[in-house]
């Protein structure tokens, strides 16, 4: 899916935090946002996920005005930082969580649940509890509750900014690969250059709500590595 940014700003009271966005996230792309903390980045995931609302502007989701969709019908697959799983629940229905709030019937979900499983290589942990494995099993986890309804475009705030090097450097190779196998528009917030740089197929700098940079990773370098 498409989405096309316009005109768009975010004020709290009569702090701007977003001043007049104009972007384009093409179908099927990969983006990094980039940028100083307080920059904005979560605050327009927010607003295209329709958390929260845009003061002036416009988001049209593959052609479609966003003010006339309700949250479910954005299509939108979100995964935060320290989006805790449920920990009553196994990692299966943790997985199932959105099927089942949907009232998708028992075999299609278990099927869902069984092909995302495999995706992210965790099958021998379906019946085990989210405090039984790492960090980075946990967000991978996360990323498959996220596309359990198919969604059309994943959001991703800092989703491995609190896994350690190793961990997140591993996960940023299979988001990578994830991505070119599913091809669902992604776009995701990270502190890291290198990350953005590594993953991404264009890379957003952001500066004080305003879009300061942007281009394709190779064309960013010599810029993030001033920063
Ligand atoms: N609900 C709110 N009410 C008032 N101010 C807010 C609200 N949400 C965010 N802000 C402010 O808006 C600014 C931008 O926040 P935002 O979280 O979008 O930045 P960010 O670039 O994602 O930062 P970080 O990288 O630290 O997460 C911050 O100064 C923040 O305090």
């Amino acid at each position: 899916m498409n989405i096309l940014i316009e005109n768009l700003s975010k004020r709290f009271g009569k702090f701007e935090v977003l001043d007049n966005i104009n972007l384009e996230i093409k179908t099927n792309s990969l983006v990094a946002l980039v940028g100083s903390s307080g920059s904005g980045k979560s605050t327009l995931l927010r607003i295209i996920a329709g958390l929260e609302t845009a003061t002036e502007g416009k988001i049209w989701l593959a052609g479609q005005n966003s003010d006339a969709l309700s949250i479910q019908q954005r299509g939108i697959g979100f995964v935060f930082q320290n989006y805790a799983l449920f920990g009553h629940m196994t990692i299966a229905e943790n997985i199932a969580f959105g099927l089942t709030l949907r009232n998708f019937p028992n075999p299609r979900v278990e099927t869902r649940v069984r092909q995302l499983l495999h995706l992210i290589q965790l099958e021998e942990f379906a019946k085990s509890y989210p405090a039984q494995l790492s960090g980075g099993q946990r967000q991978r986890v996360a990323l498959a509750r996220a596309l359990a309804t198919e969604p059309k475009v994943l959001l991703l705030d800092e989703p491995f900014g609190a896994l350690d090097t190793k961990v997140r450097k591993e996960l940023r190779i299979w988001l990578r690969t994830l991505h070119e196998r599913l091809g669902i528009t992604t776009l995701f917030v990270t502190h890291d250059h290198r990350e953005a740089a590594e993953v991404a197929h264009e890379i957003i700098v952001f500066e004080k709500g305003r879009v300061k940079q942007a281009g394709k990773p190779k064309q960013m370098i010599s810029y993030l590595k001033k920063k």
